[in-house]
């Protein structure tokens, strides 16, 4: 199942530099396993903000909650689900 996913990062001002750069960094390093398993299929910076679009592809709801879950700054992001179906124009083979 697809689902379009939008994370809004809003890391509080009096929190610890030194713990948010560690979050950071682990969130890169889980976000770049799912990109190569094929589960985060793709994400964007929305410009101006610090918030990104990213397109999932997992089996099922609770599949995606536990992943956003885990993800190193869910305490610090809100999220929003949107899940996708085939549009019956698309010429993508890989859409499904
Ligand atoms: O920077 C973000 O939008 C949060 C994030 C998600 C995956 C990643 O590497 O950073």
């Amino acid at each position: 199942m697809l689902f379009h996913v939008t994370m809004n990062v809003r890391i509080p001002h009096d929190a610890d530099p030194r713990h948010i750069e560690a979050l950071k960094a682990q969130e890169k390093a889980r976000c770049a396993d799912l990109m190569a398993a094929g589960v985060w299929r793709h994400i964007w910076r929305v410009a101006g903000q610090y918030k990104n679009r990213s397109i999932f592809d997992v089996p099922d709801n609770a599949a995606l909650h536990e992943i956003l879950m885990g993800l190193p700054l869910f305490p610090f992001m809100e999220i929003e689900v949107e899940a996708l179906c085939r549009h019956p124009s698309s010429i993508r083979d890989d859409d499904s």
